[in-house]
């Protein structure tokens, strides 16, 4: 029988050293501000940044919603970005993601002044990720599985670290955090095209799945007393719920628990956790750029 990781409870808890932090600032002089965003009307993209601006609110960090008609151009686009970079009160500037398919997000992402990069997808924060500089910005959700790991009191030094997917913004960085200076863990990257994926899987002490494939891992792929991180958010159609459809994860949650001896849900695991991070990325920025 498996422990869950309560991402709900532990996202409380860091906010709450938020709110510590957001009053420091404040005896500094500095209110810490967020702009977020959003292109377009996609539905699930509206409920994140609501509740982003939501969060904000909470803590008493500014925050500024620019929401964006679908027909932006990229010239427009480019141009708020410039706008937000220049603005001594936004330390933290999020582009939700994806944007319209009309925008070229890899320009967009480096158009952003790094140092307000709070979702560390800058070239320049990938490069200080790597070199393990904490000044950069960590990506939001895998910062937060680091933080469910060891709340969790997970050992990781000189565990087998599992990660399916290899995305810029869950599985590369998540690997690079496992394997870093002080973590020690063992890390291998598996993705679609890795061959025998269910065994590669059984090996890992610690399996973080983030492949966007609903309950893709199966009970078979977890090793006896693994902990499994499940990243994935997806929308499966549901017609017994009244919104029509259930949220599910990358993993076959039920089966799953039986073996794990720690496992994360979905919703209410690594989710919350997400925000909960971007918040404090938010507040070093501000820290930093005073
Ligand atoms: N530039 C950018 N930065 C992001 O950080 C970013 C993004 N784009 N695009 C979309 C993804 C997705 N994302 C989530 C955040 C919180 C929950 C979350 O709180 N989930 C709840 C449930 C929410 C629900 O009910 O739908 C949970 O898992 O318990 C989920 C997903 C941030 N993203």
């Amino acid at each position: 029988m498996s422990k869950v990781i309560d991402g709900k409870a532990v996202a409380a808890a860091v906010l709450e050293e938020c709110r510590t932090e957001v009053e420091s600032l404040k005896a500094d002089g500095i209110t810490p501000g967020l702009a977020v965003v959003l292109v377009g009307e996609d539905p699930a993209s509206q409920v994140y940044v609501g509740s982003k601006v939501r969060t904000c609110g909470d803590l008493g960090i500014y925050s500024r919603k620019i929401e964006l008609p679908t027909e932006t151009t990229q010239e427009e686009l480019l141009k708020v970005v410039a706008d937000l970079n220049a603005d001594p009160a936004i330390h933290g500037i999020l582009v939700q993601s994806p944007p319209p398919k009309h925008i070229d997000e890899e320009a967009v992402v480096r158009a952003l002044d790094p140092r307000k990069d709070v979702d560390g997808f800058h070239p320049e924060n990938v490069a200080k990720l790597a070199l393990e500089d904490p000044t950069g910005f960590v990506p939001c959700t895998p910062a937060g599985c680091m933080r469910l790991l060891k709340e969790a009191g997970v050992e990781t030094s000189g565990a087998n670290a599992v990660v399916i997917g290899r995305s810029m913004i869950v599985g590369k960085p998540m690997a690079l955090l496992l394997m870093a200076r002080g973590v020690d863990a063992t890390v291998t990257v598996a993705h679609s095209r890795s061959k025998d994926l269910a065994g590669i899987c059984r090996e890992a002490d610690i399996l973080v799945a983030a492949v966007g494939r609903p309950e893709m891992v199966k009970a078979d792929w977890v090793k006896e007393g693994a902990v499994v991180i499940d990243v994935g958010i997806n929308r499966v159609d549901d017609a017994s719920k009244k919104r029509g459809y259930r949220l599910t994860g990358d993993v076959a949650y039920e089966e799953c628990a039986e073996k794990a001896s720690a496992i994360t849900p979905v919703p209410g695991g690594v989710g919350p956790m997400t925000i909960a991070m971007l918040m404090k990325n938010t507040l070093q920025s501000a820290r930093q750029l005073g």
